[in-house]
């Protein structure tokens, strides 16, 4: 079995793993985390969402919590932005990179962003444009990519769809999202292949939100195929709003275990990230939802 070498692991607890807390997370507490998460090392952090607040009170303080991060050189920082309010907004905290967010499902796109598949595409069109002009790099995460809480399972040609539409409004790198996290290994290796139909293998991501305990397998799955970024969340955190009943993305400690028993580099210094879930996890009054992280906070108390 031949693996990548390194793999690059982009954390998305701040923003995916906050936004659907119902209790109202201080900015100062978002920005500590993002800082200890910079300082274990991850090279990538995706912060907050310029979305609006009347949908997703959590990531109100968006431009706050931008304003107050120390940047690390050679970390990036990436924000969700909908529609051109949101870039607009954005451009002013100064993102390294802006994620706009389709899905392959109507049923989903309609509930999560109030606008069908194609009037979605037409609402990028300009916000890629206009970041990318300013030499911000664009991903697109497609949600829903194997199985949508409203229309059940999700046929590849969707996902397929969706890239190229992506595509060819110029964005640079997609992301493959199993939102409600049903996903199985050659489910989730069928979503990324179609996405692979429009996107070199460098520019195509993992997001694997862990509702039946499959987030880890299908990551493996992915780097089988030789696909090395992916979007994990500190402790496990997150779900979105939009998709009742769904919980958090892998948790980064939980792949980094992983990878760092398969001999795959990712920068990451175990402990330190630990540090950072049960920072969050303490702030929230629960326990990191991460095995490794577990057994190895139980390992530390002896
Ligand atoms: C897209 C909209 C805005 C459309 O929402 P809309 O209501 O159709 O928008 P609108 O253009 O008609 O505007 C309505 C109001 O919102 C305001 N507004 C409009 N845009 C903005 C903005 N950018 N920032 C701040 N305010 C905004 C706008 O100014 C107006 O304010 P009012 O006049 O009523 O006072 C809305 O549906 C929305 O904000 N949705 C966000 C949903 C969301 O954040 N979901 C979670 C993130 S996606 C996710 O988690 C999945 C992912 C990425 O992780 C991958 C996966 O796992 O699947």
């Amino acid at each position: 079995m031949k693996l990548p070498t390194k793999v690059k692991l982009v954390d998305v607890g701040p923003r995916d793993g906050l936004q659907n807390e119902k209790e109202p997370v201080p900015a100062e507490v978002k920005i500590r985390l993002v800082h200890m998460l910079q300082d274990a090392g991850l090279k990538e952090i995706e912060v907050t969402s310029f979305v609006s607040p009347k949908w997703v009170p959590q990531m109100g303080d968006n431009a706050e919590v931008m304003a107050g991060i120390h940047r690390k050189p050679g970390v990036r920082y990436s924000v969700l932005v909908p529609n051109m309010k949101g870039l607009e907004a954005a451009l002013a905290s100064k993102p390294d990179e802006i994620v706009v967010f389709g899905a392959a499902s109507e049923a989903f796109s309609q509930k999560n962003i109030n606008c069908s598949i194609a009037e979605s595409i037409e609402r990028f069109a300009p916000v890629v444009e206009g970041a990318r002009a300013k030499g911000i790099y664009v991903r697109g995460a497609i949600s829903t990519t194997v199985g949508c809480p409203y229309e059940g399972d999700i046929a590849p040609s969707r996902v397929e769809l969706v890239a190229k539409l992506m595509k060819e409004i110029g964005v640079q790198h997609i992301g493959v999202a199993d939102t409600i996290g049903v996903g199985t290994p050659k489910k989730v290796q069928a979503a990324m292949e179609a996405a692979l139909k429009h996107y070199a293998i460098d520019d195509v991501s993992g997001h694997f939100h862990d509702t039946y305990g499959q987030a880890l397998v299908n990551t493996m799955a992915c780097l089988e195929m030789g696909i090395w970024q992916f979007d994990s969340s500190v402790a496990g955190l997150g779900g979105c709003p939009y998709a009742k009943g769904a919980t958090g993305n892998v948790a980064t400690e939980d792949v980094v275990y992983m990878l760092q028993g398969l001999g795959v580099d990712t920068g990451i210094d175990l402990d330190k990230l630990i540090d950072a879930g049960k920072y969050i996890s303490d702030f929230l009054q629960r326990k990191p939802n991460s095995r490794a992280a577990t057994a190895l906070l139980n390992k530390r108390a002896g």
